[in-house]
């Protein structure tokens, strides 16, 4: 068996990815966004504060037939970027890409942080990292892609996000036709919950890689690519008006540069990001200063292959073998 879902970018800046998800009986369909770096299926509900889920599209848990509450167990996350959300239990079943999950762990949300209220387009998260990242207590819960592997065709995943169009979440196979280049596979440390793996080098403007590792994560719920401060650096010394700006956090530049290229080795493979991928957006409707797709990870502590540099590939989350796969698209 297998599941295939479209998935669409939020906005004009790609910000985060929107895949539709069937809850319960009759289904409830909700828009989540699919995060490789967190464990956890959480939805707004309607056990969210109405002032709080105003604008979102909710779970009721006693409008399905096939609800069932998972008495006493509560959850509680906080996010790399300081969100966080909290709430209760319930098991149903959990369709994506028309593969369902009879009995899934659904994680109501009682209490959602600013971000995720403002945050209109999204009615929660659908946590793709390992199981070793849930967040329930007293006993943790398995994720969907969890719960599916054994029945899938093959235990694997694949993601293809797209700039301003729409790509896809695959269950259970690879279609290959998605890529240009070749899949290259590397081991994936799943210890601390994340889909971890190492790069073997780098380069800018399609020079030849250089042989300095990066180990970090792959990371479909994080917008940017994160790297440390050296990378950076050497990056933007080829953009003539790039700058780091206060408040927006970030190294900005004139709209109108001509952005090189960043590459990076893993598997055997070069996935190249071209320029155009890392100028993600003007800094304000209109503006003609730009923030750039790679900024540091100095003040996170990891290293964040986020959307910006999935996009420039096509990525396989193999459970089975404990690997990932890159291919160029
Ligand atoms: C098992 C992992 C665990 C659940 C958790 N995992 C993560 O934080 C990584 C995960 O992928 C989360 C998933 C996000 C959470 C917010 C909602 C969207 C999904 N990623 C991040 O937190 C990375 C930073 N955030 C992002 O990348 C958000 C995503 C977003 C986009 C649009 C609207 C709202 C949010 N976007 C931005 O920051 N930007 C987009 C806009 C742009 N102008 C600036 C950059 C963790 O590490 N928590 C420990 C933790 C706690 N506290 C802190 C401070 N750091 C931590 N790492």
């Amino acid at each position: 068996q297998t599941g295939s879902a479209n998935t669409n970018p939020s906005d004009s800046a790609d910000d985060e990815y929107i895949t539709s998800v069937s809850i319960g009986t009759p289904a409830q369909v909700l828009p989540l966004d699919f995060d490789t770096g967190s464990s956890d299926l959480w939805v707004f509900s309607s056990e969210t504060p109405k002032s709080s889920a105003s604008g979102h599209v909710t779970y009721s848990p006693s409008k399905s037939s096939t609800a069932k509450k998972l008495s006493g167990s509560t959850w509680s996350i906080e996010y790399g970027d300081k969100s966080s959300s909290s709430g209760d239990v319930y098991t149903d079943i959990v369709t994506i890409g028309g593969f369902s999950v009879k009995t899934q762990a659904v994680e109501s949300a009682t209490k959602v942080s600013t971000q995720f209220v403002q945050d209109t387009v999204i009615s929660g998260l659908v946590g793709l990292g390992f199981d070793v990242g849930n967040q329930v207590s007293p006993r943790p819960q398995k994720t969907w892609f969890s719960n599916a592997a054994s029945s899938l065709a093959e235990p694997l995943f694949t993601a293809d996000l797209r700039h301003q169009e729409t790509g896809s979440y695959n269950f259970g196979f690879i279609d290959t036709s998605l890529a240009k280049g070749t899949i290259g596979y590397t081991p994936a440390d799943g210890s601390e919950g994340y889909w971890g793996f190492t790069a073997t080098g780098y380069s800018v403007g399609g020079a030849k890689l250089n042989r300095n590792s990066i180990t970090g994560i792959a990371d479909t719920g994080t917008t940017l690519l994160l790297l440390p401060d050296n990378i950076v650096d050497a990056y933007y010394n080829n953009v003539e008006s790039a700058e780091y700006d206060d408040s927006q956090e970030g190294v900005v530049f004139d709209c109108s540069e001509d952005l090189p290229s960043f590459s990076f080795g893993v598997g055997g493979q070069t996935i190249t990001i071209s320029g155009d991928l890392l100028n993600l957006t003007p800094i304000e409707e209109g503006s003609s200063t730009c923030f750039g797709g790679l900024q540091s990870s100095a003040d996170i502590g990891i290293n964040i292959f986020g959307d910006v540099a999935l996009k420039a590939a096509l990525v396989v989350f193999d459970l089975g073998n404990e690997r990932l796969g890159w291919a160029q698209k």
